[in-house]
Order: C-alpha cells, then sequence, then structure tokens
C-alpha cells in the first residue's frame, strides 16, 4: 500500500485521505497533447524532443501521430501544444491538414482550452510561418486561450529548432503550469 507512494513519478500530491489505517494519496498530474505538422521531419523532432523534456518534467504527455488525429478533440482540461512547419506558400502540412479541416468545420467551442503553437518556417517566405499562424488563428476563433507568446523558428537563423524550443520550454511551462488542471 505504501509503495503506491513512490510509484507515481512527477505528480503533484493532490489530496491524502485515508483507507482505513492508510494513508492513499491522491496524484493530480499535469496533462497535455501535442499535435505535429512536419514535411521533412523538423517540427516532428521537435515534438518528440518536447514529448521528452515534459514527461522529465512531470508532465503526462500524449503525443499525437497524424493518422491518429481523426476526431481529436483536444480535452479543456488538457493543455495542447501544436507544433508545426510552413509549406508551399504560407501553407500547413498535408499531414495535419485533415485535423486542420476538422477542427475548423466540426469542433466545439473550446473556451477553457489553453493551448501553445511553435510555429517553424524559413524568413526568406513572405508567408514566414504561415502555417503555425494559420493553427494559431483557429484556435484563438474556437475561443480557447493561447498561454505565452507563440514561438517561431527560423531555418535561416538555426539548424537546431529543438534548442530554441527548449530554450522557449524554459520559459513557458511555469505560466503552464499555473493554468493547468
Ligand atoms: C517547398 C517548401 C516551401 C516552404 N514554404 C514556406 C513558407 O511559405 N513559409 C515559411 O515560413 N517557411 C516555408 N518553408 C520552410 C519550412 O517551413 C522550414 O524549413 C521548416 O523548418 C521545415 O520543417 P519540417 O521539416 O518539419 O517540414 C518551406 C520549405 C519548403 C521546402
Amino acid at each position: 500500500m505504501f509503495g503506491c507512494f513512490g510509484l507515481v513519478a512527477g505528480g503533484a500530491v493532490d489530496k491524502v485521505f485515508w483507507e482505513g489505517n492508510f494513508p492513499v494519496a491522491k496524484y493530480s498530474m499535469k496533462k497535455i497533447n501535442i499535435v505535429f505538422g512536419s514535411v521533412y521531419g523538423s517540427a516532428q523532432y521537435v515534438a518528440e524532443t518536447l514529448d521528452n523534456a515534459l514527461a522529465d518534467a512531470g508532465w503526462q504527455v500524449q503525443l499525437w501521430q497524424p493518422e491518429q488525429l481523426t476526431g481529436f478533440v483536444p480535452p479543456e482540461d488538457e493543455l495542447l501544444l501544436v507544433i508545426t512547419s510552413t509549406t508551399g506558400d504560407g501553407d500547413l502540412p498535408e499531414n495535419i491538414m485533415p485535423w486542420f479541416a476538422m477542427m475548423k468545420d466540426s469542433a466545439p467551442y473550446l473556451s477553457q482550452l489553453h493551448y501553445a503553437v511553435i510555429a517553424l518556417g524559413d524568413s526568406s517566405y513572405d508567408t514566414f510561418c504561415g502555417g503555425g499562424k494559420q493553427m494559431d488563428a483557429l484556435l484563438s476563433e474556437l475561443g480557447a486561450k493561447r498561454v505565452g507568446t507563440r514561438l517561431e523558428i527560423d531555418a535561416c537563423e538555426t539548424m537546431e529548432p529543438e534548442t530554441e524550443a527548449l530554450k522557449w520550454l524554459e520559459t513557458w511551462l511555469p505560466l503552464a503550469t499555473s493554468v493547468s488542471h
């Protein structure tokens, strides 16, 4: 029975109650869903890097593969992190387009949802980070609240987008923790 205290790492103890003579801890885990859109793999690698970093920081993380996203409406009591590159002329990658379209056409109003966007792009395009900007605008139209600023990672400036994302995460985590359920 006492072993359960050590088993659930990273969760904050929400409440302690008694079962007979034994104290039982109820843990509240901070939950986050990560969705990504990627053409050549950079945004996917950023998503995988932050998946690990968030888990190390004690979050319960679900990294969604694009093909798993059919019908996925982000639960409002969990955070949402969208990481996407831009392709074409300010467009979203093909692998996140169906989810974007589904959210645009049929998602309910999500006024309790908190989210963040990491946009990968290249500032030599006029439509810099257009894909991430479209996601941000859609979530805002749906009533969701962005936590912190949108991170825009410029391929002209760095070959290691995951390093930029990890730096951003350091300042973003305290904000995210303050709004997590
Ligand atoms: C064909 C093509 C079109 C692109 N169009 C844009 C664009 O419109 N705006 C932008 O900011 N970046 C654009 N980019 C840059 C990519 O978004 C950037 O290189 C990003 O890091 C790629 O991430 P990914 O590997 O996850 O797809 C384009 C890149 C390619 C190859």
